[in-house]
């Protein structure tokens, strides 16, 4: 049996200040045809919050409650953080690693589904960064972890807090998970996955309310079709058939990043004002114990 003498929390990077924004838009969408008013539509979203994303900070608190959660139960293993498109970059983080004489990596991934986006590009990105650094660690991403209760519980929960927050008559569940091509590899893994966990989220939430799987934050060209129908679309159809109170429940994502902070608490809640819906959205999981706690049995269990 091989050993892990390390955990390496891998995410997307984000910007932090007015002027990373440009250049971590150009990170990300380097030769990825993506118009260009797309990019500026997306920077100017950055902007409204000052240049910051929230996703760095979300990082580093998940970072300290793995660290706490390791202590806590006698795994004593330093936690690595490094992302795909911003400071700190995955290939000063696999270098840091070999310096400190890490041999063998357990890589937790903030994205929990299949598919090129979620997990593959991932893997790509390690691996280039491995390219990059002589004698670096080998690195393992551990295993997608969407159907685990780590994940599921604390959806549940918040859905079911969400939901309780609204008047019981026409009220209506709304999933929401990130858009992505419909070329894309990896996409019917991806939709399974979010229809499993939408399906069981819901189930234990509330049997008997209706409930949707609807996607967000669709990029690229109009030509190029993507995962629907759009969740502001959606919005509208709801209201059409007499729904008066929607609880959104952002599954395709684990903490409050901007497609959560702007698409759905700026947009979808713009939307759904305007048509006169009353709308929720449900929290992630983010640094909720069950969920920190699943970096150490993904571990664990290799
Ligand atoms: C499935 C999926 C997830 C969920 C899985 C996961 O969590 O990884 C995700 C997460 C994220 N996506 C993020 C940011 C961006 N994604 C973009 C563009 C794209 N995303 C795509 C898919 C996904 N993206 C795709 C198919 C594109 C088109 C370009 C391409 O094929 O690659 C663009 C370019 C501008 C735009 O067009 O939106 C930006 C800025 C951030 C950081 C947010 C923050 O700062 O808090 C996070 C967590
Ligand atoms: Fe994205």
């Amino acid at each position: 049996m091989s050993t892990y003498d390390a955990l390496l929390l891998v995410s997307f990077g984000g910007p932090e200040g007015p002027g990373d924004v440009m250049p971590f838009l150009e990170n990300v969408t380097r030769g990825r045809g993506i118009p260009r008013e797309r990019l500026e539509a997306v920077g100017d979203h950055y902007h409204l919050f000052g240049g910051v994303s929230p996703i760095n900070r979300q990082c580093r608190e998940l970072k300290a409650a793995i660290e706490a959660d390791f202590a806590a139960h006698g795994v004593d293993l330093p936690v690595y953080w490094g992302n795909r498109n911003w400071d700190p970059y995955l290939t000063g983080t696999v270098r840091r690693m070999k310096d400190d004489g890490i041999r063998r990596a357990a890589a937790f991934v903030t994205s929990a589904y299949s598919g090129y986006s979620c997990s593959d590009q991932y893997v790509e990105d390690i691996e280039r960064a491995r390219a990059e650094v002589p004698g670096a660690p080998e690195i393992d991403k551990l295993p997608v972890y969407c159907l685990r209760p780590g994940f599921v519980d604390p959806f549940t929960d918040a859905a079911r807090e969400a939901l309780e927050s609204l008047p019981e008559a026409a009220r209506h569940l709304v999933f929401t998970a990130h858009s992505v091509p419909l070329s894309q590899a990896g996409r019917v893994d991806y939709v399974a996955e979010l229809e499993q966990v939408a399906q069981r989220v819901a189930e234990r939430t509330a049997p008997g309310v209706p409930w949707s799987l609807v996607y967000q934050s669709r990029s690229g060209p109009p030509s190029q079709p993507w995962l629907e129908p759009d969740v502001c679309d959606h919005l509208e159809e709801l209201r059409a058939k007499g729904v008066t109170a929607v609880a959104v429940v952002p599954i395709g994502f684990v903490s409050d990043h901007m497609e959560v902070k702007y698409d759905l608490d700026v947009e979808a809640a713009e939307r759904a004002a305007e048509l006169g819906l009353d709308y929720v959205r449900a929290a992630t999981p983010h640094t909720d114990p069950r969920f920190v706690a699943l970096a150490r049995e993904l571990l664990l269990e290799r």
